[in-house]
């Protein structure tokens, strides 16, 4: 007979539109920086993976891109998905901004009720709410679209109520064998979170100057690990000179600027010496 595992693992994805804070709240819940946040909406164009472990559970979380039109459609917003085929994926959170909801909301949540597993809707920025007493005849209103598992108010960024969600979590995780080891917090890779980390700094600091999807490519990554220091340089791509000028700003203000941010974040991630360079460069 098949001895039924004693550890938990479960992945769970995390929707809902651009800006409502899902980013924010993975990296709340893994108590570490895997996906970048800023105003901007549409920051996360990946699906980014975020691995927590406590002791015998492991929960995996996918931020998934926010949606703003019907007309996009990402890898986990599709029933196919593997995840789906293997029944890995055992819970959904929705993330709503504040009380909004429009017909943005329903289209998501339309096409995750096809999954078939359970949703916890999450009220996020409660913070920002002046009156709570909004709070209560909105959730009797939402209540009727669905029959969610919960709803929760939250703050991701004060963490209000994120335990609350967590134990909630908890109790909807299988058992299963653990799909990561026990230190692992992502699948991304160390040098596309640097590249992450820096896309964030100039997305925040040149807000709607500049088109989100800049790229940046990690040309070199060098660890010298008898003085403790790593050296990296990166290339920002960009497609005309108005943007190359943009990012690098009257006497390159903005790209210093950008640049001692992003290397103070990613120096908290691997704990050593970082150089960092950062060049700006059209593409053909
Ligand atoms: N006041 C407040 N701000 C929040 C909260 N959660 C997130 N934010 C802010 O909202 C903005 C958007 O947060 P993100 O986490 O990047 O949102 P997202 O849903 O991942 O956005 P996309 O990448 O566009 O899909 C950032 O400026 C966050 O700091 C919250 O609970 N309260």
């Amino acid at each position: 007979m098949k001895k039924l595992s004693t550890t938990h693992c479960g992945y769970i994805g995390i929707f809902g539109r651009k800006n409502a804070g899902k980013s924010t709240l993975l990296n709340k819940i893994v108590g570490e920086k895997i996906s970048i946040t800023s105003r901007i909406p549409g920051t996360t164009i990946n699906n980014i993976i975020g691995i927590k472990t406590i002791n015998n559970y492991q929960t995996i979380y996918i931020d998934t891109p926010g949606i703003t039109t019907k007309k996009n459609v990402f890898f986990l917003y599709n029933k196919n998905n593997f995840l789906i085929k293997k029944k890995k994926l055992r819970l959904i959170i929705f993330v709503i901004h504040k009380t909004q909801w429009s017909e943005i909301e329903d289209i998501i949540l339309k096409k995750i009720k096809k999954f078939l597993i359970p949703i916890i809707l999450v009220i996020n920025k409660i913070d920002l709410i002046d009156n709570k007493k909004k709070l209560l005849p909105f959730i009797n209103i939402i209540k009727e679209k669905y029959n969610f598992l919960s709803i929760i108010p939250i703050s991701a960024k004060t963490q209000k109520n994120i335990s609350l969600l967590l134990k909630y979590i908890k109790h909807n995780i299988p058992k299963a064998n653990h799909d990561f080891p026990h230190t692992y917090t992502t699948n991304s890779s160390l040098v596309f979170r640097i590249s992450e980390i820096i896309r964030e700094k100039f997305i925040r600091f040149l807000g709607q100057e500049l088109p989100y999807n800049i790229k940046v490519k990690i040309d070199t990554y060098n660890i010298n690990y008898i003085k403790k220091t790593c050296f990296i340089y990166a290339l920002i791509l960009v497609n005309n000179n108005r943007h190359k000028k943009i990012i690098i700003g009257q006497k390159g203000e903005k790209i210093k600027l950008c640049s001692i941010l992003a290397r103070k974040n990613i120096e908290k991630i691997i704990q050593k010496k970082i150089y960092l360079k950062i060049w700006v460069q059209k593409t053909m």
